[in-house]
């Protein structure tokens, strides 16, 4: 299984590190535009081999994509992330002309590759990528609802005060700090609805807490988060690599599911060794489904900005 991380930055390096300590991938190419970058990270994570019991081969590359050839899974971390204060969608302008060079690339040296798509504005990142690349929907997946379900389960486990192992929830939607939909009526402790334990009012906290979990972030570090989107990208990359049928919510290309056509964003999808195997539909409230239209409105406004 050979896996390609584009972009030797915060999140890539921390998604080749995950990757390989998990060590199902025989090897991991990460490739950056920064000379000498990608190698430099590549060989640092190799000298963590010995140390953490891992024998997938890490390699780097400055922007040389015949090294990327033959790669089962692609990854696109290219570009900028935002500083305190900005929007995702603010970082459009830069990242698309980035991601559509970088997928065109990759996928004319891996043409069977499953690609996932990071950088942001993620949802419209991954639209461009199945508008331009001309891949099967199945192999086009955008990561954003796996780190913010992520996210969730912290918040949920802050305020039950219970260890997040016992707690599962899921975010669907846009991954936006505006558009993401937290399914809190499905959120449990154990099994048990998480309202036995929490009030609505607390619920409502966590909720709009998990929202701008990136923000949150943003705000403490200077510029975005790396460790949990480097390991939720890993859990994705793991459950195709693997075929583990394992349900992530992911962005991918909607044709009439959730009632929502022409756009990538976020559903509960099965991931398997052909990428998104199925769409999985929940019943939705009549709230829920509003909120989600909210939010593919807001996704199809950034999508109008692309240049196609
Ligand atoms: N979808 C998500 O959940 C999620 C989570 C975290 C970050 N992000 C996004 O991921 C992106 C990367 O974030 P980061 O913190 O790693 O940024 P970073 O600046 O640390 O790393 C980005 C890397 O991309 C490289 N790069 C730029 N243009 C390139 C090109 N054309 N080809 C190859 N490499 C190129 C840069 O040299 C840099 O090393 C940002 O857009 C950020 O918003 C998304
Ligand atoms: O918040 C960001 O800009 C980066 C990423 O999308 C995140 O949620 O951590």
């Amino acid at each position: 299984m050979k896996v390609t991380v584009v972009g030797a930055g915060a999140v890539g390096a921390s998604c080749a590190e995950y990757i390989a300590i998990k060590d199902f991938a025989s090897e991991v190419v990460l490739l950056d535009i920064k000379e000498g970058y990608a190698e430099g990270k590549a060989m640092d994570l190799m000298q963590t081999a010995s140390l953490n019991g891992f024998d997938t081969k890490i390699t780097g590359t400055t922007g040389d994509y015949s090294k990327t050839a033959g790669s089962d899974i692609c990854v696109i971390t290219s570009g900028i992330p935002r500083k305190p204060g900005m929007t995702r969608e603010e970082l459009i302008g830069i990242n698309a002309g980035i991601v559509k060079s970088v997928s065109s690339s990759l996928v004319e040296h891996s043409p069977n590759t499953i690609l996932i798509v990071v950088s942001n504005p993620m949802d419209t990142m991954t639209y461009l990528v199945h508008k331009t690349t001309g891949l099967p929907k199945n192999r086009i997946i955008g990561m954003g609802g796996a780190l913010d379900s992520a996210r969730f389960k912290y918040r949920l486990a802050e305020a039950l005060g219970a260890p997040i192992s016992d707690v599962d929830g899921m975010v669907i939607g846009g991954h936006s700090d505006k558009g993401m939909v937290p399914l809190t009526r499905l959120a449990t402790r154990n099994s048990v609805p998480v309202t036995a334990f929490i009030s609505e009012e607390r619920l409502e906290q966590v909720k709009e807490d998990t929202k701008v979990g990136g923000a949150t972030l943003t705000k403490l570090l200077g510029t975005s988060a790396w460790y949990a989107p480097g390991a939720a990208v890993s859990g994705l990359v793991q459950a195709i690599a693997c075929d583990q049928k394992k349900i992530y919510p992911c962005s991918t290309f909607l044709e009439g599911e959730y009632g929502l056509s022409d756009i990538c964003i976020g559903v509960p999808v099965v991931l398997g060794r052909d990428g998104i195997e199925k769409v999985v539909e929940i019943d939705l409230t009549d709230a829920e489904k509003n909120h989600m239209s909210e939010s593919a409105d807001g996704v199809s406004a950034t999508n109008e900005l692309l240049e196609l």
